[in-house]
């Protein structure tokens, strides 16, 4: 297993060892140890989550405030995604500044999205199955969204905006000028 600090070094990209054989395949799809020991830092994930989507979904941006931040441990199980995570950390040097990256069932590449970042992603594929890791319960009082078209973030989602298809919440998310003091950047990510 790889572990690779991003542009934003917070947000660590997890390329898995996949052991092939005539039966098939085996991999390790997590490693605590691995990953604090990139983090730096202890992560205790309490809740596992899927969701499944067609072609153009995109789910975001988004976050739970503090105290119930979610980092999130981000994979595809079936089919390919661009996963997005915005750094939200007012104060933060990359703050307003994103890592976009593609994940599909295929490398079985991963995400780790700390603390402090919005996080979206929008469908490549016909359908993709995508399963994560978050380390704080669901909070539904603390969720919150981020525009996913603000232009101050500048995401190329890859698709043309009318093959994306977003839920109601998510078409009128505020952008990052009203996003106000959610998360204060402390030099980590562990508010
Ligand atoms: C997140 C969540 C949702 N729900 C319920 C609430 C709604 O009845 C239903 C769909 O929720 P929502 O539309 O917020 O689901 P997504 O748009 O996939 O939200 C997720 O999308 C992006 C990619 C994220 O990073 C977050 O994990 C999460 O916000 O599931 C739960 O019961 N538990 C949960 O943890």
């Amino acid at each position: 297993m790889q572990l690779i600090p991003q542009a934003i070094p917070d947000v660590v990209l997890i390329e898995p060892k996949v052991h092939g054989d005539a039966r098939g395949y085996f991999v390790e799809t997590f490693r605590k140890d691995r990953l604090e020991q990139a983090l730096g830092y202890p992560v205790s994930f309490c809740q596992d989550n899927e969701s499944f989507s067609s072609r153009g979904v995109l789910r975001g941006l988004h976050f739970q405030l503090p105290p119930h931040a979610q980092a999130k441990l981000v994979r595809v199980l079936d089919g390919e995604v661009l996963d997005v995570a915005v750094d939200i950390r007012q104060g933060s040097p990359t703050f307003g500044q994103h890592v976009a990256v593609r994940l599909d069932a295929q490398s079985k590449r991963q995400l780790f999205v700390p603390r402090g970042f919005a996080h979206g992603f929008v469908v490549l594929s016909e359908t993709a199955r995508f399963a994560y890791k978050v380390d704080n319960y669901y909070s539904p009082e603390s969720d919150r969204g981020l525009a996913f078209d603000d232009p101050a973030l500048g995401i190329d989602w890859l698709l043309p905006s009318e093959q994306l298809l977003l839920s109601a919440k998510d078409q009128q998310q505020p952008l990052l000028s009203q996003l106000g003091e959610a998360f204060v950047y402390q030099g980590g990510t562990h508010d």
